[in-house]
This record gives C-alpha cells, sequence and structure tokens, in this order.
C-alpha cells in the first residue's frame, strides 16, 4: 500500500539521510515522497527519484510538513535532527515533533530507527490502522 513518507535532514545528518535513503531506495520508490527544500535536492540527485520539495526547513518546511500531518495526510516522517547543533528554527522543529506525538505518526529520528520503520510489515502491508486524535 502506499504511503506518503517526509524525509527531512539538518546539516550535519545530510550525509547520514542519503546513506539510509540510497539503501532502502527500492522500498522508498514504493511510495510518496516529499522533504524539505535542500534535504529533498539532494536526495533527488543521489536517488533519481521523483520528490516533493517543500520550502527549505528554516523558510518554513518543517510548518509545511506540519501542515500534511494536520491534514493527515503524512504517514511517516523519517527525520535526522541534529542533537549537537542548534538551529534558528528549533522552534518549529519541536512542533514539527509535536505534531508526530499528537497525531500518532511514526516518525524515525536516527538510522537504526528509520531502518526498522522501513522495513517493518505492520506499517507497509497495509494492516495497520494508526489511530488518530478525536477530531
Ligand atoms: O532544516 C531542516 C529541518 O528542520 C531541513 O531543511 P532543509 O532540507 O532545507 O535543509
Amino acid at each position: 500500500m502506499q504511503k506518503t513518507i517526509a524525509l527531512v535532514a539538518h546539516d550535519h545528518k545530510k550525509p547520514d539521510l542519503i546513506k539510509w535513503a540510497l539503501e532502502h531506495k527500492s522500498e522508498l520508490s514504493k511510495h510518496k515522497l516529499v522533504a524539505t527544500g535542500t534535504t529533498g535536492g539532494l536526495l533527488m540527485k543521489a536517488l533519481a527519484l521523483d520528490i516533493h520539495r517543500y520550502k527549505s526547513g528554516p523558510l518554513g518546511g518543517d510548518q509545511q510538513i506540519g501542515a500534511l500531518i494536520a491534514e493527515n495526510k503524512l504517514d511517516c516522517l523519517i527525520f535526522f535532527w541534529d542533537p549537537l547543533n542548534p538551529a534558528p528554527h528549533d522552534p518549529d522543529v519541536k512542533a514539527l515533533l509535536r505534531l508526530c506525538s499528537v497525531w500518532n505518526v511514526p516518525v524515525a529520528c536516527n538510522m537504526s530507527t528509520a531502518d526498522m520503520v522501513i522495513t517493518s510489515p505492520l506499517f507497509f502491508d497495509g494492516s495497520y490502522q494508526r489511530q488518530l486524535p478525536d477530531l
């Protein structure tokens, strides 16, 4: 079952995300991919896959992906955020991660969790029904 997956990484984590995405290219290619601007540009080049790019994170891209979550249009977020360097848009990052909790969206913030999410039959065979907040 096709899902919509968002791919986002802070600058120091972009190499990790590209490496991870290349390893999982065949699975990722089955789904609709969206990303923040710079991350999306690098991934499109590396993967040669179509990726819908939102604005760069500091310019509102995290919030655009948050809006997808609030509209229940996102199934999974892979977000390699940088725990060692503060970002000018940290409030946006926090808001995005918060919405993942509110909407019970699977979110992977590091490579090992992302490995487990992308290989989980629970998630990708279409049988898993994610519980949604009361609307
Ligand atoms: O800053 C980001 C996420 O908070 C990512 O934005 P870019 O993909 O544009 O670098």
